[in-house]
């Protein structure tokens, strides 16, 4: 742009940049610009940068990536942005608005709709959703000013900004403790011990024709190797990007036969909004959540099928993530070692189905195969419970721009409440609170974390939510029922409207 990067922007420059299709973010007051060209190669998905266009991203930055990563950010400083009493006043990024920029017919770079955005302007509720395009988008439309401003809310930008700077004491107190030292020995020892247990039972118990046994020892092993996996994934282990990745292919791909790079991209900053039951678009899946018969089926009957469909989950995580490795099979290979991890991801699940098939084929008549797959799967899904525990009891409304990552995280995560002593079957991710607040924090340091984390948070009478595991499961079918229960009352509600359009 061949500005000065001592240039100071004002917010409507900085806005008029971002509606002229520049990527612009906040990082501890200067003005980052993406290139184009970076924003395709971003290891973490141009997803994650295009969701915090206009915002200050400096708690995201410092918590995602390493120091040396962060330093490099500044390479792409272009200035300093006039901050307020407050801090940034941020704006709605365009995507969450469901603008994308795409090459017109000419070769022009141009604004595009993918989907029409409603904004929520409830107290309660900053939420902007996003609805299916009916038809072909005119693409001679852009983003306005108007689209950039935050619907108003309840937040004050001074208590975000007192939590933001909160924020940053604790990450240096977590730092300053050692904690980022990840404890090969004392850590991952016994978890090895674990894997290395669950595999030798379940070869010996399959040698000797035990296919149940067997198959639960392989599901649980499944179950204890992803922890391992995540924390690779979030390059928690090494610290090394490549070497971490390259563990993570091994176990996940693998052993697994699930995509690391699908799950690495699966970061869940895209909360939406339950407001509306009507067909969505997702600005994450890219794809429109359709409000169909089956899914109000299914809804109506969620609290019911919770077990049942997460027993089933794994075969969802191979549907999913084969996807996305499909996808990006024609996307510009990621910065990060170029595309090498495309390749080892496809080889090493092309051998994990060498190696699962011939156990599946030994296992002698087709009621056995179906059987050792089925049990092997459900032994593994302990852990969706986990996950789905964690995170979907908590709000999943967007509060907008304006809310801090602290209290974001806060707000939204949950931990269980486990013994130290059995906190290998969570793999420690039941304190996923601290987990949210510092990814890249080694797995076997988050307990240490979490007793820091909690005296931040009650200082900045922030809640932080923790519940047992048997109140954790009563909690998630009870919101699962809420919805089901909305569900029914719409449905009555439009059955009488027909019955009152056939009187009239
Ligand atoms: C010029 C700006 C940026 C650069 C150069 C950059 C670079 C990188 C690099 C090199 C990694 C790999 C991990 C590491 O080495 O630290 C990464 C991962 C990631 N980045 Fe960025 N990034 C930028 C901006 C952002 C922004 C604004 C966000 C959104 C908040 C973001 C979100 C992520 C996420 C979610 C990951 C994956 C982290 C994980 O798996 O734990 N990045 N980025």
């Amino acid at each position: 742009m061949g500005l000065p990067p001592t240039q100071v922007w004002t917010r409507e420059q900085v806005a008029a940049r971002i509606l002229a299709g520049e990527t612009l973010f906040v990082l501890h007051g200067n003005l980052v610009r993406v290139p184009p060209s970076w924003l395709s190669l971003h290891p973490g998905g141009n997803l994650s940068i295009l969701h915090y266009v206009g915002r200050d991203a400096s708690a995201e930055a410092e918590a995602f990536h390493s120091p040396e990563t962060v330093q490099r950010m500044k390479d792409y400083v272009v200035g300093q942005v006039e901050m307020g009493e407050n801090g940034w006043a941020p704006f709605v990024p365009p995507y969450s608005n469901g603008w994308v920029r795409r090459k017109s017919a000419d070769g022009k770079m141009e604004w595009y709709s993918e989907a029409r955005a409603v904004k929520v302007t409830t107290e309660a509720e900053a939420s902007i959703l996003l609805f299916s395009r009916d038809g072909a988008t005119p693409s001679e439309l852009a983003p306005t000013m108007a689209d950039l401003e935050p619907a108003p809310n309840s937040l004050s930008m001074k208590n975000e900004k007192l939590h933001s700077e909160a924020y940053r004491k604790l990450h240096q107190r977590v730092k300053d403790a050692g904690l980022y030292q990840c404890r090969y020995v004392t850590g991952y020892g016994p978890d090895v011990v674990r894997y290395s247990l669950l595999v030798a039972i379940g070869t010996v118990c399959y040698s000797k024709g035990w296919l149940i046994p067997s198959a639960i020892c392989l599901g649980l092993f499944w179950q204890q190797v992803t922890f391992a996996a995540h924390d690779l994934g979030h390059v928690a282990v090494t610290h090394h990007w490549t070497l971490d990745r390259f563990i993570s292919i091994f176990l996940a791909n693998f052993m697994g036969g699930v995509s690391i790079s699908w799950w690495v991209n699966l970061l869940p900053f895209f909360a939406i909004s339950p407001v509306f039951f009507k067909s969505l678009w997702s600005s994450f899946y890219q794809r429109e959540m359709t409000f169909d018969a089956p899914s109000r089926f299914f809804l109506s009957m969620q609290h019911k099928l919770f077990y049942v469909v997460l027993s089933l989950a794994r075969f969802n995580l191979y549907v999913r993530s084969y996807n996305y490795l499909l996808k990006t099979a024609f996307e510009p290979p990621r910065a990060r070692g170029g595309g090498w991890w495309w390749w080892a991801e496809v080889f090493a699940l092309g051998l994990f189905f060498t190696w699962f098939g011939a156990v599946l084929k030994g296992c002698g008549s087709w009621p056995n195969v179906l059987m050792y797959l089925l049990v092997s799967h459900m032994a593994s899904s302990l852990m969706h419970v986990q996950i789905v525990l964690s995170h979907f009891s908590r709000s999943i409304a967007d509060l907008g721009p304006v809310e801090s990552f602290f209290a974001r995280q806060l707000r939204t995560t949950v931990d269980v409440i486990c013994p130290e002593s059995i906190e290998f079957i969570h793999g420690g991710l039941h304190l996923q609170v601290t987990h949210h607040l510092f990814p890249r924090l080694p797995r076997h340091n988050l307990r240490k974390a979490s007793l820091i984390v909690k005296e931040f948070a009650k200082e900045r009478g922030l809640e932080y939510a923790e519940f047992g595991w048997t109140e954790g499961n009563g909690e998630v079918r009870g919101v699962l029922k809420q919805v089901a229960d909305q569900i029914k009352i719409i449905g009555m509600v439009a059955d009488s409207e027909v019955r009152d359009a056939m009187k009239s």
